[in-house]
């Protein structure tokens, strides 16, 4: 594939799900707040944002997994999803190859199973014990599992977790081709900001609320992800910004009045915590 996804035309194709001013409370404390997210069919979005930001939570909440506070979620009707959730748990004790692991939530032809295996990369494994393959295997076989449900949209929360550099380049180039073959949208969770500025249309940068979002080009020059990815920031930043609002100790969004601006990166007034 080429080093950037050709970009579908969104404003064309069907909205898969929406979500409109969603708020997510876990545990009494605000998690997500005044949330807005697209995901068009052919589409690759990418949510970013640091640890604890609310990236997983606001996938659930899309997927119908955590209920909403506030805001609605729209779905088109009869959607179909392939989820690759963050973690899995598997028992270590239980005697499972890759092959029947893969049987396991609905019934698929054997054949169908292989050929996912192999659209991933990793039909050797087929008869492996799923305890015994090693991390950057078990992320193929969880999206060889979420391409089983022939997804109209496919949800993969940090693909790339564990699996080494070169591997990553791959595993998102099998991501790319899979939606290209099924013209399905992409909803995904990744922290390697290199490859999702290469490979993604849209990046939704998220911290609790949506700080900025658009093509990478966009939000790689933004002053909340500036404030948020320093040191990554600075290598892909062309320009200096100003920020337009603050946050308060809650993480409220504060606008600044007119003309008060903190300059990008000393973070004064943006509180992210
Ligand atoms: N069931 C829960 N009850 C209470 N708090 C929760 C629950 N699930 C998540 N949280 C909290 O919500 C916040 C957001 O978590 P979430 O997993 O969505 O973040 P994330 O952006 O995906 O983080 P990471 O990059 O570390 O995976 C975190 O502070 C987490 O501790």
């Amino acid at each position: 594939m080429s080093t950037h996804p050709s970009a579908p035309s969104p404003d064309r194709a069907p909205v898969l799900v929406q979500a409109i001013g969603l708020g997510v409370t876990l545990g009494g404390r605000p998690v997500l707040e005044r949330v807005d997210l697209t995901v068009s069919a052919g589409e690759i979005v990418t949510l970013v944002g640091p640890n604890g930001a609310g990236k997983t939570t606001l996938v659930r909440a899309v997927l119908g997994l955590v209920r909403p506070t506030a805001g609605t979620v729209r779905r088109r009707p009869w959607l179909r999803v392939g989820y690759m959730p963050q973690k899995l748990a598997i028992d270590a004790t239980l005697p499972l190859t890759v092959r029947r692991f893969l049987g396991l939530w609905r019934r698929v032809e054997p054949a169908r199973i292989a050929a996912a295996l192999e659209e991933v990369g990793v039909g050797r494994v087929a008869d492996s014990p799923v305890q015994a393959i090693s991390g950057g295997e078990m992320q193929r076989v969880l999206l060889a599992r979420a391409l089983l449900s022939d997804p109209e949209l496919l949800v993969l929360d940090e693909p790339d977790q564990a699996v080494d550099v070169q591997g990553q380049a791959e595993l998102f180039a099998r991501i790319d081709a899979a939606r290209r073959a099924r013209g399905c949208g992409v909803l995904m969770v990744s922290h390697d900001l290199h490859t999702v500025m290469a490979r993604t249309h849209r990046v939704v940068c998220i911290n609790r609320h949506v700080c900025c979002s658009g093509t990478p080009e966009d939000v790689s020059r933004h002053p909340e992800f500036n404030a948020l990815f320093g040191r990554f920031a600075a290598e892909v930043a062309v320009y200096t910004h100003r920020h337009d609002h603050a946050h308060a100790g809650d993480g409220h969004v504060v606008p600044l009045p007119d003309g008060h601006h903190h300059p990008e990166g000393h973070g004064e007034g943006c509180h992210h915590g």
